[in-house]
This record gives C-alpha cells, sequence and structure tokens, in this order.
C-alpha cells in the first residue's frame, strides 16, 4: 500500500483528538460531492434520504467547492494560497482523487482518496469488493469484473456505484458527503456508528475498512469503540426490530474533554443510547453523558439539527426546545396537559454521572442544559447567549431550521459556517454583534491577503446553500473532525 506520507510520519502526535464543539479545527474528514448525486432520480430520492434531486454542477462549482476552499485556508492554508486559479479550473482536478492536481491535504482530508489507498492492498480489495457485492447483491460476474479495476477506480464505482457515465452497477450513497454521521471522534477515541438507513449502510462499511486499514489510524485502533446488535436479537419479534442498535455521528457532540451528548432520535435508538453510555463509562472516555430524546421526526433527525455551539457561552437551537415553548405557560391549561400526554413527541434530558448512574439528573429544556454547560462545564462567566432559528418567529424559524439553521460547524470559536438563506437566523446573529461575511468574498480577502484566518473573530460565515440544503445536512453534517486544539 501507498501510504500518505505527510500523515504517515506525523505518529508523534495523537491521530485524533477532539475535546469540544468549538476548539480551532485541525484536521477533519470529508467528502465532496460525487457523480453519484448527478443520479439521484425522482422516485429514489426520498428513499435515498435527499429532499429532491440537485443540480451536479451547482451544487460542487458553486457551492460545495467554496467549503473546501475555506477548509484549506484555515486548516492547511499552503494548498490553496496563490492557487485559486488553479482550484477554479473547469475541469475541477484540484478536488477529484486521482488526478494531478488534487489538493491531497493531510488536514482537509477527502475520504474517497483514503478508501483508494486501502484498495492498494490486494487482500482488503478482495474483502471489501465480496462484502459490498453481498449487500447490494451483485451477481458473481460483476464481482469479478470490480476485481480488475485500480484502485482508484475501484473507489469511485464503490461510491459513485457506476463504472462510467453510462453503467450503473448499484444505486450511489449519495449521503457520503454527510461525513459526520459515519463515526465520531470523542477524546482520543473513534466511535463508530450504525446507520439506521438502509441507503447509508455501505457508507458504514467503507468508513470501517478505512479506520481499520489506513495506516493514517493505525495508532488509533485499540480505541476504536464499535456497538453490537441487541443480544440474540435475531430471535426476538420481528427480528428485534423494535430494539435495534442504531446510531449516527450527528447524535453526539462532544462538548467538554469529560462530557458526551447523545441524542436519542429518529436515528440513533434508546439502545444504542443505554450501550454507549456504559461504553463510554467502562472506558474511561469521558464521566458524564447527557441523554437527549427528541421527537422522531423527519425535520429533526439528528440532535445536531437542533442545535450546535458558537462559543462557550453561544448556542444556536430552534425555539421549540426551549423554556418558554415547553412549559407553554401562556396557553390554555386543558390544551396544555393534553398536549403533554403525547409522551413520544416530548424533550426528554437526563444526565447520567460515572459515579452516581443511579441518581442522574433531569432537565425539562434544553436551554437549562445548554447553560449548565456553559456555565459549570466550560466555566464561562459571560451570560448564555442563544441565538435561535428564525430569531424564533413563526414560520421562520422551523422553515430556517429545515434548511439547517441550527447545523453550523465551528473553524474555531466564534467562527462558524452556515447556510445564506436562513435570512432571519442570520439577522439575529448580526443583533448579538456577530459579522457576517459571504463565502466568495471571504476567499478573496484571505486570497489578497488584506485579511488573515487569525484576524477573523466573532462571524458567520454565509455558505452558498441552494442545492446543498436539498441534501438536507449542513457543514456540521458535513464534517468529521479529528483533530481541535483543546480549549482552555
Ligand atoms: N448529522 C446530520 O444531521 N446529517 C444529515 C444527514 C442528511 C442525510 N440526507 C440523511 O438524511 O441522512
Amino acid at each position: 500500500m501507498t501510504s500518505l506520507p505527510a500523515m504517515a510520519n506525523k505518529q508523534s502526535e495523537a491521530p485524533v483528538r477532539v475535546t469540544s464543539e468549538i476548539g480551532t479545527l485541525r484536521k477533519l474528514l470529508v467528502h465532496s460531492p460525487d457523480s453519484g448525486l448527478g443520479k439521484v432520480v425522482p422516485s429514489k430520492a426520498q428513499d435515498w434520504l435527499f429532499e429532491d434531486i440537485v443540480h451536479l454542477d451547482t451544487i460542487r462549482r458553486k457551492e460545495y467547492d467554496y467549503y473546501t476552499k475555506i477548509l484549506l485556508y484555515f486548516l492547511d492554508p499552503d494548498r490553496i494560497k496563490g492557487k485559486l486559479a488553479e482550484a477554479d479550473d473547469p475541469g475541477r482536478g484540484f478536488y477529484k482523487p486521482g488526478r494531478p492536481t488534487f489538493f491531497k491535504s493531510d488536514k482537509v482530508v477527502e475520504l474517497q482518496w483514503l478508501l483508494a489507498e486501502i484498495l492498494e492492498n490486494r487482500e482488503i480489495r478482495m474483502q471489501l469488493i465480496a462484502s459490498v457485492c453481498a449487500i447490494e447483491s451483485c451477481s458473481f460476474q460483476i464481482q469479478t469484473r470490480l476485481q480488475d479495476l485500480k484502485p482508484e477506480q475501484l473507489a469511485k464505482v464503490f461510491i459513485t456505484g457506476s463504472v462510467d457515465e453510462k453503467e450503473m452497477l448499484f444505486p450511489p450513497i449519495p449521503n457520503f458527503i454527510f461525513t459526520r454521521d459515519i463515526g465520531i471522534v470523542i477524546g482520543e477515541y473513534l466511535l463508530l456508528n450504525k446507520p439506521a438507513k438502509k441507503a447509508r449502510t455501505r457508507e458504514a462499511l467503507l468508513s470501517k475498512y478505512i479506520f481499520f486499514h489506513h495506516p493514517f489510524f493505525e495508532r488509533l485502533r485499540p480505541n476504536v469503540l464499535e456497538l453490537s446488535e441487541t443480544f440474540q436479537h435475531f430471535l426476538l419479534p420481528k427480528d428485534g426490530e423494535e430494539r435495534k442498535v442504531t446510531l449516527e455521528g450527528g447524535d453526539i457532540m462532544v462538548v467538554t474533554p469529560d462530557h458526551v451528548l447523545v441524542g436519542v432520535s429518529e436515528r440513533t435508538s434508546m439502545e444504542a443510547a443505554y450501550q454507549v453510555t456504559n461504553l463510554l463509562f467502562s472506558r474511561n472516555v469521558v464521566s458524564k453523558v447527557s441523554i437527549i430524546r427528541i421527537p422522531k421526526k423527519r425535520d429533526y433527525m439528528h440532535i445536531d439539527t437542533v442545535f450546535t455551539q458558537v462559543k462557550r457561552n453561544v448556542w444556536v437551537m430552534l425555539g421549540n426546545f426551549s423554556k418558554k415553548a415547553i412549559t407553554n405557560e401562556d396557553s390554555d391549561p386543558v390544551q396544555r396537559i393534553l398536549e403533554g400526554q403525547k409522551k413520544d413527541d416530548q424533550l426528554r434530558i437526563i444526565q447520567f454521572r460515572k459515579d452516581n448512574v443511579e441518581n442522574p439528573t433531569y432537565f425539562n429544556n434544553l436551554e437549562d442544559l445548554l447553560v449548565d454547560i456553559s456555565r459549570s462545564d466550560l466555566h464561562s462567566t459571560e451570560e448564555t447567549v442563544f441565538l435561535y432559528s428564525g430569531n424564533n418567529e413563526f414560520p421562520f424559524d422551523v422553515r430556517e431550521q429545515w434548511t439547517d439553521s441550527c447545523n453550523l460547524l465551528a473553524l474555531k470559536e466564534g467562527v462558524v459556517l452556515g447556510y445564506d438563506r436562513n435570512d432571519k437566523t442570520v439577522e439575529a446573529f448580526r443583533k448579538n454583534g456577530f459579522h457576517t461575511i459571504h463565502a466568495e468574498e471571504l476567499i478573496e480577502q484571505l486570497d489578497s491577503g488584506r485579511l488573515t484566518t487569525a484576524e477573523i473573530h466573532d462571524t458567520l460565515i454565509l455558505m452558498p446553500s441552494a442545492e446543498l440544503s436539498r441534501a438536507r445536512g449542513g457543514f456540521h453534517c458535513m464534517s468529521m473532525p479529528l483533530v481541535r486544539e483543546d480549549i482552555r
């Protein structure tokens, strides 16, 4: 196997380390939209978890490529500074693994590149071909054909499902761009996911092979955490469907070195939450776990679709989970009590401490938990500020949450990436003293040297989003942080 030299040589530092949501981002895994996204047909869009079909050239060139460029300016500037003309070349070779001009960064790490690297090894190649063909029910003939492909071609086929523009062998995995959901770094551990939806099964398989076989993750292997199915689930009614263990990265947030939030949602089951809590305690990964159960709704999907962190004392969230909305003080008492009976629709927050699991703490709204994290865990002495989706005005709150107003990625404390289309949320940021700047303008300023990344503070970077938002995820979902600086 040819290894990534820059990565392999840096064995002195931990291969992964994430102890907060907001410490300066140093390394992450990404995957830029591949041609598989251009093959999604309307009748399959929902099954494949897209809300619509997307225009491939727009989602790449006019949207996601800005994300790559900004990540490079912040994390690996030598790969981009002075190379904008090359990056913006019509062929987009800069963004495509396998092309001579591919950006090849060991900080902004492209999954397809790692996959191609592990496929250099014959044994791994054979195992993965057999596994992919088994889950996609391929014929023996197709399986044999795949064995003749070069590693880079094969990596592409595994992701896009297509050999060339004309021939599709199996469905694409368009959600691979949401790298958050394949695994999550907790301190110096990696928790692998168990996707809830069939459309994401192949992603989990490919990622597992990458984490277990790529030299970059070699020293991490003893720290890889996997969940198991419910004991003898196949003997339970409906094969144990009701007690299935499913977990996706959007439901895990590492808020301090010692405290992890776990969502129970449409995608992450209670069984998984309980396994994760016990695993994190027994392996001494953290000593505090807060379980946040949200309604099982497509709108909410994972907890990172309803809130994310901006600064140690600033959070963006959907107002439906605020104290005011939960206590529903202004409403008719009969209606309030009856609504309260719809148990499945309610937010529930339970916080466990390793040294006293029998006596958990309960929070009845999200704000109380987040204030506690800001104040008690992160020692913020300033008032905790909540920026609400759509400025907390109906119907903009729910409209903008749907287009990921709450799903922001922090590049460093106070500097976050979000979609430009969520006007009222953007207004809420401005009202609270944040600067806003469009991606294109930021790139121009960084490239000309008029601005440096160190000079950027308290800023919401506005990213073009017309096509990306149809895929139903924001930049929090489109990132799997591998290394963040610890916050003090
Ligand atoms: N962490 C996230 O919230 N990820 C978003 C995943 C979107 C994708 N279309 C899905 O439905 O799985």
